[in-house]
């Protein structure tokens, strides 16, 4: 593993450190809305996580998002219905910041990720929202594009938290895992020196939220009620356990639709939903336990982000196949709603600064790379 990844301190801010207003957006993979968070950061420290606010999307957003998945290999920036979305969601993201109620040196604006495919011979990365638009409205500088750097030099252009993960776990004691259950899933092992590994574990509660939808009509499976009233399959899990990217060494990312065709094609569409949600939920678990063993030692505990950990039938799948005690991330003092969107304001000081967002040991980049890029019309 690349040691170089040992960038953070996360000691509180040094005196003369420039500590910028930021609030950070996300709007995951879910498509369930935008999470945003103010935070007062350097970029390294953190001197104050703010007011966070989750503003979820209406239905005929997440519906027509959830169509731009499917399409996105095919469109073109500017196809009108695209830019119907962009315009809407961006919308969205303005009256987050407005929630927020603060003014901030400058906003991260993750975007809708609506295709990611890092490898190959034409590597690329697409998150939509229109950064100078939001810029204008909120009237505050914007750093965007966080990914597409990363992705042209070579790297994964996910996961970008890490380097965030570093600076708030510092005080803790190491070896520490930090797992994200969003959409999908995501890691970060931080070792005894600081030093970083991190890459997406597999599908979270993208598979589950699909499955919830077409055996129950539910958007997801409120507090794991089908989950915990099923059993998972054996055969069906077995099949899906041979997905060869469980194996696969780091760094590695996923796009919100890799698994589906394999997913469907292990059987689990002849389960009945109860089954078929604990067979997806020990699915993520044993897709986590298949992480750990990346790992250049066991962590001491994971700790849990992301609107996952709200699912207790995936808890406890988690729990049974992994070794270390596993506790949502509120046990640490930290919001694990909030988690991604400081994240990118976090991220958001570091394109200010020019500092490295991803690493070799985060992405699989060739060396530590900046990224990001600043509309608006400060710093
Ligand atoms: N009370 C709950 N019970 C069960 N599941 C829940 C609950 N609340 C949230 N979830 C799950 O969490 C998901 C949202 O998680 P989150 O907001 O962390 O994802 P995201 O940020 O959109 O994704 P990603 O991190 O992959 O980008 C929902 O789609 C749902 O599956
Ligand atoms: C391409 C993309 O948007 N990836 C997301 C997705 O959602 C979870 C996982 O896959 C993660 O790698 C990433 O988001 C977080 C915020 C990250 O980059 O750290």
């Amino acid at each position: 593993m690349d040691g170089g990844a040992n960038v953070v301190t996360g000691r509180l801010a040094s005196p003369g450190a420039v500590m910028l207003r930021t609030i950070g957006l996300m709007s995951g993979t879910s498509l369930d809305g935008v999470d945003a968070a103010y935070v007062e950061t350097d970029g390294e420290h953190i001197s104050r996580l703010g007011p966070a606010v989750t503003l979820p999307y209406d239905p005929a957003l997440r519906r027509d998002l959830r169509l731009l998945l499917d399409r996105a290999p095919e469109l073109s920036p500017d196809d009108p219905f695209l830019r119907h979305c962009e315009a809407r969601l961006t919308a969205r993201h303005a009256e987050a910041v407005a929630a927020i109620g603060l003014d901030a040196d400058v906003v991260g604006f993750h975007g809708q990720t609506i295709l990611h495919a890092p490898g190959g011979a034409a590597p690329r990365t697409w998150q939509i929202g229109d950064a100078a638009t939001l810029a204008k409205r909120c009237g505050m500088t914007v750093a965007w594009d966080f990914r597409s750097a990363d992705v042209a030099a070579g790297g994964q252009g996910a996961p970008l938290v890490p380097v965030f993960h570093a600076a708030l776990a510092a005080p803790l004691p190491k070896p520490l895992a930090i797992l994200n259950l969003g959409g999908v899933g995501n890691v970060t092992w931080i070792g005894p020196g600081g030093d970083l590994l991190a890459f997406d574990t597999g599908p979270a509660n993208g598979p589950l939220d699909d499955w919830a939808r077409r055996s129950i009509g539910a958007d997801y499976d409120r507090d794991g009620h089908l989950t915990l009233a099923g059993q998972p399959d054996g055969a069906v899990l077995g099949r899906m356990l041979a997905h060869p990217y469980l194996a696969a060494p780091p760094p590695k990312s996923l796009d919100r639709l890799d698994f589906d065709r394999a997913l469907r094609e292990a059987g689990a569409g002849a389960l009945s939903p109860a089954d078929g949600a604990a067979t997806l939920a020990a699915f993520c678990a044993c897709a986590v336990a298949a992480a750990a063993r990346h790992f250049p030692e066991p962590p001491l505990q994971w700790l849990v982000a992301g609107g996952g950990r709200r699912n207790p039938g995936l808890m406890r799948a988690l729990q049974g196949a992994l070794e270390a005690p596993l506790r949502p991330v509120e046990v640490a003092g930290w919001d694990g709603d909030a988690l991604e969107a400081q994240a990118f304001g976090f991220l958001a000081a570091r394109v200010a600064r020019g500092l490295p967002l991803t690493y070799p040991s985060t992405t699989g980049a060739p060396r530590p790379i900046t990224g990001g890029r600043l509309v608006g019309s400060l710093l």
